[in-house]
């Protein structure tokens, strides 16, 4: 505040003291314009006055001189004037003007005239002699050629002592006369000093030519000749132009000073007259303008013509101090300081009072517009409130969860409101509820768990929160989870409890559902793994506590892969639903069954498994999964292998007793599938190899430890061998010799197949064409391709290359698919057989017969051979449908236009039943086991091979 103050004071001196300078800056200017405007109208003033005295004076003389013009007008005209004539003609020309000293008439007298002139003169006035006047004295004149004779003047008195001067000798007439005579004009002398009064007084004199009367004057001789003497005004200068001046009263002004000189320029001898004294400012004026500080016009100077002659006058004004003077600029001076100052005490006075009205302004209107800002800040909170509370009351109103407004009054807690979605979700009215206990609306009648909580809330006015089953109107229960809490009112005071109910039934249904999804596989609706886990723990920590026996029971679907490779994955899915099925109805009620993926499913069996129970359930879950099975219209017989691990004998927990199941399975698989196998340690062996062969697979290729195997194709009708078929061998290093059957399925998983693949197809080329070389007739080399280097995107790239690289023909190259392949992705399996197809390879279906393979598919591949499975080649001898699926075989085949090759022909038998019924080409052990290149060579050798 204090510095408010201060800052107020200093703004009000400030502007007080603006005003101050400003009003000085003002009045200063004011003060010089006046003092400008002044100095102006005296200089104005003082000119006119100065142009007066000029014009007096000049005029003056212009007007006596013209007195001596109308006197020697008379002579011009009369030729001849009297003496008395002259007299009383210029008698009252000076008593109009005195300061004319005298008016002459002189005579141009020859010398020869004078004697006679001189006489003539006496008779008027004796003693008449032309004269001289030398030291003051009249001598008569010397003898001259001419004389100037004043022969008149007037007025006598004073004047008669210049009778019968001959004027030619003096000086003072200068050129004067001859000008005048020359011109025919007037013409003055200079200054001089009048005779009259004894050279005391200064003159001038004007004289005026007098020409014979009727004598020609046009030329200067002329009027040389012409002239007979002048008329003279004779003027006492000083008295001439006082007279002038003083009869203006324009003489003796104060502080102003005339000089007149009969000179063009102010000559000091030629100073005619001079009244008053003016001096210059003396002093220095500064920097200051004179004007400034002086009333002092510059002298007014003037040239003018006095009968011919110039003159100059020059008129000053003595300088004056602006003080000196009572001028307006003084008056203006003071009344701007004056001014300035009152300006500036009202501004102070007036700044002061508008500062303290602006503060009080300020600070009333700063009240003002807080008080508003309160006001518009209340209205606006008021609105946001109103708005708020409307659309809280909106949101209530159209909730889809149930919102109830009660009393706070127990033990009823009478419902006041409930909204809309109360009435929908519950099917009760609003007037079916209102005014009714709170209570009565969990469902009466029901057994209501966690109301207790409710009432509890109530009872303590506190927040609640709950889940509980509620019942609709019809009976129908929901799930409800229910948030009560207390509503003070303004005194806050519990008036009110606002109930809010969110059905979540479906939020229940969809946690049901979540809980059911992460326990139970999507496919079968089998316990998944997470479940398994669960449960095979809980069985354990039971079996335990009962200290009794568990069964882990690990159950692989043979030739499920067939299945599901031949029919897609959509047959494949319905088998494992049907089998899922199947299994769960062979186990007992207590007992899980589940599925860990693919074709594998893992049983709990807790109980007394080991007293019998348990082999049954096996035999039944076989016998069950042995069921004739019937997908898209196709019958299967699908069997599959069981591995069991006994707790606590093979494990103490879920993981280990599964490991132990699942090893057991492997074995049952290796036992030739469709039995069981108990666990035993030496298991672990077998499996451990099968992690061995895994690492070792990885680094098989580039340690060349794999070989290629030959079995040879014999044609049936000639008995020579015109092919071969390439079998992959791996020779560990450890292991010995390793069948395909154990690491093509590996090779597969690891995606190692693809650069194993395009080995054997290289060097199954680059054998054929060096046997070729070698003269062992045009073989053809079969070679068998997996599924996912058939479908990989390099076969046709490592196919073209082998054939480039080793230069064998590709009808030398025929390239074994099996069913499983083909059929899998029909369009895809038709394009790649026909870019195969292209390069001019065989192709042959393998393994035919063991799977399925529609016919009408079958027409529409690029295919050569069909090679028919040797299980069924083994089985023509015993009786049952192979011999007939073989002689199906090969008559579709033939009617394919398709080569049929029949493998694992072992008997002589085989080898009659295949010839009796067409088949084209056979291999098998009756003719060679597969052997190495050498020994194949060897076998070439002494058997027949042609290309068929
Ligand atoms: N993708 C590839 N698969 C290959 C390759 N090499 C072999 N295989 C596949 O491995 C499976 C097992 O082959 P293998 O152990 O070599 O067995 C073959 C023959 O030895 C065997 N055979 C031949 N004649 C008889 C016989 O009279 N009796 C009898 N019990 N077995 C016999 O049959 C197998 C040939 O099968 P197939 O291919 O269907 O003609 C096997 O599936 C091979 O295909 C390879 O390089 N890549």
């Amino acid at each position: 505040m204090r510095n408010l103050l201060r800052r107020v004071r200093i703004s009000v001196s400030v502007s007080a003291l603006l005003a101050l300078l400003i009003g000085l800056a003002l009045t200063a200017l004011v003060f010089a314009s006046v003092r400008r405007v002044e100095s102006h109208a005296r200089t104005l003033q003082f000119k006119q006055e100065a142009n007066l005295r000029i014009n007096a004076v000049s005029g003056g003389l212009a007007d006596a001189i013209e007195q001596l013009m109308v006197v020697n007008q008379l002579f011009n005209t009369f030729g001849v004037v009297e003496r008395e004539q002259f007299r009383s003609f210029t008698a009252p020309l000076l008593a109009r003007y005195p300061e004319l000293q005298a008016l002459s008439f002189q005579r141009l007298v020859s010398d020869a005239e004078r004697p006679a002139y001189e006489a003539l003169q006496r008779r008027r006035v004796p003693d008449f002699t032309i004269t001289e006047f030398i030291n003051e004295r009249h001598v008569p004149a010397p003898r001259r050629p001419f004389y100037n004779v004043v022969e008149y003047i007037e007025p006598a008195s004073g004047n008669g002592i210049a009778l019968g001067l001959d004027t030619a000798a003096m000086t003072t007439y200068g050129d004067a006369r001859s000008r005048s005579r020359r011109n025919g004009r007037v013409a003055a002398t200079g200054l001089l000093s009048l005779v009259q009064y004894r050279g005391f007084h200064t003159g001038f004199l004007v004289l005026a030519p007098v020409y014979q009367r009727l004598a020609p004057q046009d030329t200067v001789r002329q009027r040389q000749r012409a002239v007979i003497g002048e008329t003279a005004a004779v003027f006492r200068v000083g008295h001439l132009i006082h007279t002038l001046l003083g009869n203006a009263r324009l003489l003796d002004q104060p502080g102003m000073s005339i000089n007149i000189y009969a000179s063009g320029s102010a000559q000091a001898t030629q100073l005619a007259f001079s009244n008053g004294k003016a001096e210059p400012p003396s002093g220095a004026t500064g920097a200051l303008p004179v004007w400034l500080l002086y009333n002092y016009p510059a002298p007014v100077n003037a040239v003018f013509q006095v009968a011919g002659e110039p003159w100059f006058i020059e008129v000053a004004q003595q300088p004056r101090s602006f003080i000196d003077i009572r001028a307006g600029s003084w008056y203006a001076l003071l009344g701007g300081l004056l001014s300035s100052l009152l300006a500036a005490a009202y501004i102070y006075n007036l700044v002061t009072r508008h500062s303290t009205i602006e503060r009080v302004a300020g600070e009333r209107t700063a009240a003002l517009q807080f008080a508003n800002l309160r006001l518009t800040e209340d209205l606006a909170l008021r609105k946001r409130t109103e708005k708020a509370l409307r659309l809280r009351e909106k949101v209530i109103e159209v909730s889809a969860n149930a919102v109830i407004i009660c009393n706070a009054q127990g033990p009823d807690y009478a419902v006041e409101y409930v909204n809309p979605a109360f009435e929908s979700i519950t099917g009760y009215s609003a007037a079916e509820v209102i005014g009714k206990s709170l209570k009565s609306l969990h469902g009466a009648g029901h057994d209501q768990q966690n109301t207790e909580e409710i009432s509890a809330a109530l009872r303590e006015q506190r927040e609640g929160h709950v889940v509980l089953r509620n019942y609709r109107k019809d009976g129908s229960g929901y799930w409800n989870d229910l948030f009560i809490a207390p509503v003070r009112d303004e005194g806050g005071a519990i008036s009110h409890f606002v109930v809010a109910q969110y059905d979540i039934s479906a939020v229940m249904r969809f946690e049901a559902e979540l809980e059911y999804q992460a326990n139970h596989d999507a496919l079968t609706g089998l316990a998944n793994r997470h479940l398994l886990a669960e449960r095979l723990s809980s069985a354990i920590a039971q079996a335990h506590r009962a200290g009794t026996e568990l069964w882990v029971v690990f159950v692989d679907l043979d030739r499920f892969k067939f299945v599901n490779d031949t029919l897609g994955h959509e047959a494949g899915d319905a088998m494992l639903r049907v089998l899922g099925e199947r299994i769960k109805g062979a186990v007992g009620e207590g007992d899980t069954v589940s599925r860990m993926g693919g074709d594998e499913f893992v049983l709990v069996l807790p109980g007394h498994p080991g007293d019998g129970d348990g082999l049954r359930v096996l035999q039944r879950i076989m016998d069950a999964v042995a069921e004739p099975l019937r997908i898209q219209a196709h019958e299967f017989f699908v069997t599959c292998s069981l591995g069991v691990a006994v707790y606590p004998a093979d494990g103490g927990n879920a993981d280990t007793l599964t490991k132990h199941a699942d090893i057991a399975m492997y074995r049952a698989k290796e036992l030739g599938r469709n039995t069981y196998q108990f666990y035993r340690p030496d298991m672990n062996a077998s499996t451990l190899e099968r992690l061995r062969i895994e690492a070792d697979l990885r680094h098989a290729l580039e340690r060349n430890e794999l070989v290629l195997h030959y079995q040879p194709q014999i044609d049936v009708k000639s008995g020579a061998i015109v092919g071969m078929e390439a079998l992959l061998r791996w020779e560990h290093p450890v292991l010995g010799v390793v069948s395909p059957l154990r690491f093509i399925g590996l090779a597969e998983e690891m995606g190692l197949i693809i650069p194993i693949g395009a080995w054997v197809i290289r060097t199954a080329c680059l054998q054929n064409m060096a046997w070729q070389t070698a003269g062992m007739g045009r073989l053809r080399m079969a070679v068998n391709l997996s599924a996912r280097q058939f479908t990989g995107k390099d076969l046709l790239q490592s196919v073209t290359d082998a054939l480039q690289e080793s230069g064998l023909s590709p009808g030398c190259l025929e390239l074994e698919l099996t069913e499983s392949m083909v059929m899998s992705d029909v369009e895809n399996t038709i394009t790649i057989l026909r870019m195969l197809k292209q390069l001019g390879v065989h192709l042959a279906i393998d393994d035919f017969g063991t799977g399925y393979s529609s016919l009408s598919y079958l027409s529409r591949f690029p295919l050569d051979v069909l090679k028919i499975d040797q299980s069924f080649v083994r089985d023509i001898a015993l009786g049952t449908d192979a011999a007939a699926i073989v002689v199906s075989i090969i008559s579709l085949a033939h009617s394919l236009r398709l080569k049929v090759i029949a493998e694992g022909v072992e008997t002589a038998e085989q080898l009659a039943f295949l010839r009796e019924h067409g088949c084209d080409e056979v291999q098998g052990y009756f003719f060679s086991r597969p052997v190495g290149a050498l020994e194949f060579a060897s076998l070439m050798a002494h058997a027949p091979c042609t290309m068929a």
